[in-house]
Formats: structure tokens, sequence, C-alpha cells
């Protein structure tokens, strides 16, 4: 219990402190609650006194109505002060979330799948904003109301209320162990609605695949199948949860029943007054439905607590660590030393490898498909850190600069481009917030894009629909290299996209890498030989090694894996042209 404080305390942070004066109301409010017993306690005391009198029943009528204005007011503050400031805490939350998220290396994503991301950051954050506005406050009044009539019993007779405490204790361990079981079964509904969120994100995002491969049909029955599993694993929680609520109310009940037989007897032996005993008849009833709203809100709150489990471990996740926020690098020369990665424990990727890439020259990285040239360049840009040996840039280790600031410095052109669902204009502008519009028509005429984008119905202003799905693969390859032109970084990584282009696209994306790579530290992973033979370096990888390493002229001279390659590709094109 003290833990789960102290997390729901973490999470909120410092504005956790603001919720203590709408708690302080509702608390108050929860006090003038118990006005009502009060009124209605002393006009059973008058009559069973046959001392009633009108005036007296007006003056208990107007300290209820009192009351009763009190707490709606205080309500009403506390309420709209915990909702506003739960408000607040939440978004604080969901924006560190984010920011964390963005922290973290890529190996977190690797190990957690996408369903469990996604609900963690929409319905445990929404199960947390539950705890904090609504819950809290509910236990606040159920526990003073509790306390409250307890102690009234405890004045009408100890007894009643050490009886009635052992029972209720009693009943409450029931419901805490039962919950226990519970809260595992639930847990394995969170996982299940992981994992519907994840088959959704899939079909939706491979419709097109499922469409052209005649696989909806399937694809649909894994998500009908998640669909069912969710629907099995909501029954089980209930089944698993209810039982034991039930029991704890029907104890709570029988408890009742019990303690009524016991307060007549002690009016009969006279232990204690018919004004006692009718009070404690109303006041044990009271208590009995108080009871029972605090076990229904207990395993509610266990649930919660799954979700603010769920939140804590995303936020105990260490973040990418740095020495350096802003760094000024003294030169480009990039360059790996004895490194070895590996994405999976025992499965190295890259083995050993050592490489320097000076500022202003051209690298290439080719190699057999899975011997790690895309890890190198994820490498550089830090979405990953290697497990031994050191990257440099300019000297400075990468693993020392905030990976915000090293991307300062890098641009990336990848042959997945992903676009947003906002105009050219916007989307070309990622690249320099800043940058001016004219900046940006310059970027799109040396990208090669101006064209196409002023031949649209609205030109830079028009919508490019979400991940750029108006676009042709080419034209969005040409919008990334607008981006990366405004950007306009030392560092270029490359993975050449030009094999599934046309020969039109492919001359246009080449002239505008030219003038975006000219001066720069190009690092690129190249798939036709021959666009790399002016390179400067040429590095020939095979499962996760360097097997060779010169320029085009030197790997021809070796006769090597390379010369092997290029004479292959020749051959390869000799025969297509033929045909
Ligand atoms: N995120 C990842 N998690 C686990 N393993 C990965 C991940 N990315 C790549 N790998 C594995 O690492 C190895 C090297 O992959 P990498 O993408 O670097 O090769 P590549 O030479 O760029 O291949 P290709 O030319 O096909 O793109 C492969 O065995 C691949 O399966």
């Amino acid at each position: 219990m003290i833990n789960d404080i102290r997390n729901i305390k973490t999470l909120a942070g410092n504005k956790y402190k603001n919720l203590k004066k709408p708690m302080f109301f509702l608390t108050i409010d929860a006090l003038f609650y118990m006005m009502n017993y009060a009124m209605f306690y002393f006009t059973i005391i008058d009559l069973m006194n046959n001392n009633f009198m009108m005036k007296k029943l007006i003056i208990y009528t107007f300290i209820m109505i009192f009351a009763i204005i009190c707490r709606f007011v205080l309500n009403r503050i506390g309420y709209i002060g915990i909702q506003s400031e739960g408000a607040k805490i939440i978004q604080d939350l969901r924006i560190r979330m984010g920011d964390h998220l963005r922290n973290l290396n890529l190996g977190y994503f690797n190990s957690h799948n996408i369903g469990n991301i996604i609900n963690i950051m929409t319905n445990d954050l929404q199960d947390f904003e539950q705890v904090i506005t609504h819950s809290t406050s509910e236990i606040i009044k159920l526990s003073i109301l509790t306390i409250y009539l307890l102690l009234i019993i405890f004045a009408i007779s100890p007894l009643l209320a050490i009886l009635q405490l052992i029972i209720s204790l009693a009943g409450l361990v029931f419901v805490i162990l039962g919950t226990k079981k519970g809260a595992k079964i639930a847990l394995k509904k969170k996982h299940t609605m992981d994992n519907v969120v994840s088959r959704m994100v899939e079909y939706i995002a491979g419709m097109e695949l499922f469409k052209a491969y005649n696989l909806t049909g399937e694809r649909f029955k894994r998500l009908k199948d998640s669909f069912n599993d969710l629907k099995r694993e909501s029954i089980n929680t209930e089944i698993a949860l209810a039982p034991y609520v039930m029991i704890f109310q029907l104890i709570t009940d029988i408890s009742f029943a019990l303690l009524l037989l016991v307060s007549t007897q002690l009016f009969m032996a006279s232990s204690i007054n018919k004004v006692e005993f009718f009070s404690y008849i109303i006041i044990g009833l009271s208590l009995s439905n108080v009871l029972k709203a605090f076990s229904t809100q207990y395993t509610f709150i266990q649930y919660l607590k799954l979700a603010t489990d769920k939140l804590i471990n995303v936020d105990n996740e260490k973040e990418i660590s740095y020495e350096l926020e802003k760094v000024t690098l003294p030169n480009y020369d990039i360059k790996f030393q004895n490194i070895s990665f590996s994405y999976k424990k025992d499965t190295p990727v890259l083995k050993n490898i050592t490489f320097e890439a000076k500022q202003r020259t051209k690298t290439a990285l080719v190699g057999s498909s899975g011997s790690g040239k895309t890890t190198v360049t994820s490498l550089i840009a830090r979405f990953w850190d290697c497990q031994s040996g050191e990257i440099t840039i300019g000297g400075i280790n990468i693993q020392k600069i905030y990976p915000e600031e090293l991307l300062t410095n890098i641009s990336m052109i990848f042959q997945d481009v992903y676009l947003v669902n906002d105009t050219f204009e916007n989307n070309i502008r990622l690249g320099k917030p800043n940058a001016t519009r004219e900046e940006v028509i310059n970027a799109a005429k040396n990208a090669n894009c101006h064209d196409f984008i002023m031949e649209s119905e609205n030109g830079y202003d028009t919508i490019i629909g979400e991940g750029g799905s108006t676009l042709s693969g080419g034209e969005k390859q040409r919008i990334s290299i607008a981006r990366a032109l405004l950007k306009d970084t030392p560092i270029i990584l490359v993975d050449e996209a030009t094999a599934s282009l046309d020969a039109d696209n492919e001359y246009e994306i080449r002239k505008s890498l030219n003038i975006l790579t000219k001066n720069k530290t190009v690092i690129t992973i190249a798939h036709k030989l021959n666009t790399i033979k002016d390179y400067d370096k040429i590095i020939v990888m095979s499962d996760g090694i360097i097997e060779e390493i010169g320029n085009h002229e030197q790997l021809m001279k070796n006769k090597g894996r390379y010369y092997k390659m290029y004479i292959e590709m020749e051959k390869a094109q000799s025969e297509f042209e033929l045909i």
C-alpha cells in the first residue's frame, strides 16, 4: 500500500502537492455528511425521551439544510479542484512519458510490442487519471465515514463496535486475498488487450499488403481471434473478482443481522437503552452500506493499480546516458574502433569492426543482406549503443553526446520515408522549423520536387495524406532529400533506395543526392556498385565483419569479394540489356 502511494506520487510529480487543497475540501465535505446522522440521532433521542418539540425539529432541519448547502459548496470546490489538478497532472505525465520514451534506447521498443506501448500511453494513463480524479476522493470519503460510524457505535456499545470491527477486518482480509488473485487474472486481460491493439495496428497498417496478397481474410481471423481472447479474459476477470466482493458484501449483511441480535440482547439486559438501540440500527445499517461501497472501490483500485505498475515500469526504464548536452564537434571524422554489437544477447551482429570515414569524404557500405550495413548507420545516429568499442565523431565518443544534439549534425535519407499528415511546406520544414518559405522552395527545387509540388492542387499548401499515402516512393524520397537540404548537416547517412525506382525517378534522386552530399561526410549503404566507383572508401561487409576495405580500383585489384560482386553485377546488367 505504501509502495502504491509512493508510485502514485512519483508518477504525479511535483504537482501532487496541488491535490492537497481539493482533498482537504473533500474531507470537510465528508465530515459535514455526518451532520445528517447527528440530527437524526438527536431527533430519535427527543422522540424516545418524549422530549420532542416542533421548535427543535425546525432547528435540526435548518442545521441539516445548512450542512447540505455547505456540502454542495465544499464538494463543488473539492471536486472541480481535484478534476482540474488531476487533468494537469495527467497532461504533465503524458508529456513526460512521451519525452521519456523518446530518450529510451531503441532496444526497449524491440522488446515491447506496439500494442503494449500504445496501451500504456492511452488506456493505462487514463486508468491512472481515474485513480487521481475519482478513486482518491471516494476513498477519502468512505474512510472518514467508516471511522465516524464506528466511533458512534463504540460510543453506543464498545462490544458492538469491537465485534463489528473484527467481522469487517476478517471480511476485508478475504477481499484482499481475492483481489490479489484477481489482479493476476486482470493482468492477463491487460496483456490480451495489448495483443488486440497490436493486431489492429498490424491489420490497418498492412491493409495494402494483405489486399495485394489476398490475405485480408486470414489477417482478419488473427484480429478476430484476439477479440475472442479479450472477451474470454474479460469474463474470466469478472468471474474471478466478483465472488470475493459478493462474499464480503454477504458477510457485511450477515454481520449486521448478527449484531442486531447482539444489540437486542444488550437492550434486553439493559446494557444499552432504547435510544442507543434504535440509533445502532440506523448507524449499523449505514456502516454496512459504506463497507460494501468500500469493497467495490478496493477491487477497482486494485485493478487500476495494475495500470500504475505498468506506468512505473516504463518510468523506471533507463534513459540513454550522456555527458554533453551541447557540443561543438572539432571535425566530422567518424571512427569505429573495435565495435561489437548485438540486438539480442548472444547473437552478435557486428564483430570487432574498425574503420574511419574522414570528414568530407564518401564511404560506401556494401555486402550481402543481413551483413550489418544498416546497423552501422544506426549506431552512428545512436539509435542503439554498442556493447564494446568506441564510436567517435571529431574525436568525441558519441556515447557522451545527448542523442538529439548528436542528430543536429546528421541527416538520414532512408528507404522508408515517413511524411506527416500536413502540407508539403511543413513536411519539408521539419528539416529546419524556422526556415522561411523561400528557403523551403529553394530546397524543394534542389531536391527536384518543386515541379510536382506546383502541379498539385494547392501547391506547397497541399496536404499530404498520412504517411505520404498520396505520393509515389520516388516523390517521398525527394521530399526527404529536400528536408535534409534544409537541415544542412555536415554528416549524411544514406540508404540507397534507387533499386525499387524507375529510371526517371532514379536520375532525379541521384541529381539531388549529389547536391545534398557535396562537401559532406557521407556514409552510403549502396546496392548498385556502379554508383560508388568514385567513392573514397568502400567497406565490404560480410556476416558482421569487414571483409575488405579500399577504393574501387584497389578492391578490383584485390580480386576479392568486391571484385566478384562487381563482375556479377556487370554480367547481370549485360544479360538484362540483351533481353
Ligand atoms: N531491430 C532489430 N532487432 C533484432 N535484430 C535485428 C534488428 N535489426 C536488424 N537485426 C538483425 O541484425 C542483422 C544485421 O541487420 P542489418 O539490417 O544491419 O543488415 P543489412 O546488411 O543492412 O541488411 P539489408 O541489406 O538486408 O538491409 C540481421 O541478422 C538482422 O536480422
